[in-house]
Parts: C-alpha cells; structure tokens; sequence
C-alpha cells in the first residue's frame, strides 16, 4: 500500500496525525513555503515526543527552501537536522537555468552521508538530469517529487502521468523509496495508487483554512483509508 506522509508543524498535529495513521511524520511550516523548516528545538521535542508514543512512526523534517547555490547553509542545517534525531532530512532541489549548482548540491548532499532525501521541485517540468544525479552512487535512501506552486494543481495534472511513472520505475529499479507530493487531494488517489510510489505526502489536503491552517485528523483517517481503499488499481489507459 502507498503509505501516507503527513506534514505538520507542531507536536499536537505530529501526534494526532501519527494516531490517525500516517506512516511518515514530516516536520515543515506549511506557511513559510513548499519546505518551510521547523526550528531545530522544536524538532528535537517532536522527535521525543514521537519516539515515546509512536515508535513505529517514521520521521522527516526540511531545511526550509533555499536555493541551490546556497550549498554550505544547506549543508549546516542538514546537519543540524539531523543531530535532532529525525530518520531523513528533506531537502529541496530546485531547477535552475544553468544546471551546474543543482548538480553540485545533490554531489554535496551524498557526499556528506545521512539520510538526506533530495526533493525536486517540478512546477517547471521533471529535469531528467537531477533524476540521474540523484541516484548515482547509493547516498538517498529516497527521492521524491513535490511542487512549489501550491495553487496550480496537483501535481497529476501538471506532470504527465507517463512521467510520473517512469519516475517511479526508475527510483525503484535503484532500490531506493521513491515519494510524491505536491498539492494531492483526495480525488487523486486512485491515480496516485496506480503510479505505486512508496509513500505520497499531503498537507493541504489535511488542512482546515488552507495549507497554512490546522491539520486535521479525520482528513488525515479519510486518505489513510482511500490509499487502502484503492490499493492495487490499475493506471488510466494512455498513462
Ligand atoms: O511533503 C509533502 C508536502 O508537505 C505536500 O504539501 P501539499 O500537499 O500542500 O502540496
């Protein structure tokens, strides 16, 4: 089954959507951006928190959107993310104009080790290349995709599901967990089901008042039991 990643922000909704049934607690202020970063203080409560009353629970947390030229400050704060005990620290990729520093990033990011998860950023369209790059050598235990445009759809209707699919079959054939994200509703979960990827992240879909509003349970306990419900369908003709 997909499992299901739930972004909060906060100790009460990392709990409640870990009783509700997420798979995977992501820290992340949804109002500072698409990666909006979690003090590390409050991380390292949450991770407490979370390992006494839902040790099962898999645990992320972002470094907050920064672009890629701005290597060392990422790579501080991955470190500082990691010290606070989370089992992977998500990192945004975002395309640039001249691929170098993109490269350069995802190269510093696997040479520093860790369980970073590079995290592309799509609205423009998926750049081959950063796929490549960041599943050479063995250092992501997973990549994943999302978008930063929260209001112009999911991310199904703005990456062609044939993309999509390769994406997944190619990260899987490297043996690593693969992710999608990005403005997912629920109404997407047969389509999302039928692309498999390992885990699928929401937060505006389990939000009340929008993305930057307050997480809610029953929307958390409603996907759980739609990616259930839907659990080995087939893809749309044509993907
Ligand atoms: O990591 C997943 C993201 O937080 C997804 O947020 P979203 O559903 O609002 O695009």
């Amino acid at each position: 089954m997909v499992r299901l990643l739930a972004s909060v922000r906060d100790v009460d909704e990392a709990v409640a959507a870990a009783t509700a049934g997420a798979d995977f607690i992501d820290l992340k202020e949804p109002a500072d951006g698409a990666l909006g970063a979690v003090a590390p203080e409050a991380i390292a409560r949450i991770v407490s928190v979370l390992r006494a009353r839902h040790p099962g629970v898999r645990i992320s947390a972002t470094v907050g959107d920064l672009p890629a030229h701005e290597v060392d400050e990422i790579l501080a704060r991955v470190r500082r993310v990691e010290a606070c005990g989370v089992d992977y620290v998500k990192v945004g990729v975002w395309p640039s104009p001249s691929p170098g520093p993109v490269h350069a990033l995802l190269e510093a990011l696997a040479q520093q080790g860790g369980d970073v998860v590079p995290v592309l950023l799509v609205d423009a369209g998926l750049d081959e290349s950063l796929v490549r790059h960041a599943l050479a050598g063995t250092a992501f235990p997973a990549v994943m995709l999302d978008t930063t445009e929260k209001r112009r759809g999911s991310l199904l209707q703005r990456v062609p599901l044939a993309t999509l699919a390769g994406f997944v079959a190619t990260v899987r054939a490297h043996g690593r967990m693969v992710g999608l994200a990005g403005s997912l509703r629920v109404d997407d979960v047969p389509t999302l089901v039928a692309l498999d990827p390992d885990f699928a992240g929401f937060r505006r879909a389990l939000a009340r008042y929008g993305r930057a509003g307050t997480l809610d349970p029953r929307l958390v306990r409603r996907l759980r039991r739609a990616l259930a419900a839907h659990a080995d369908a087939p893809l749309p003709a044509g993907a």
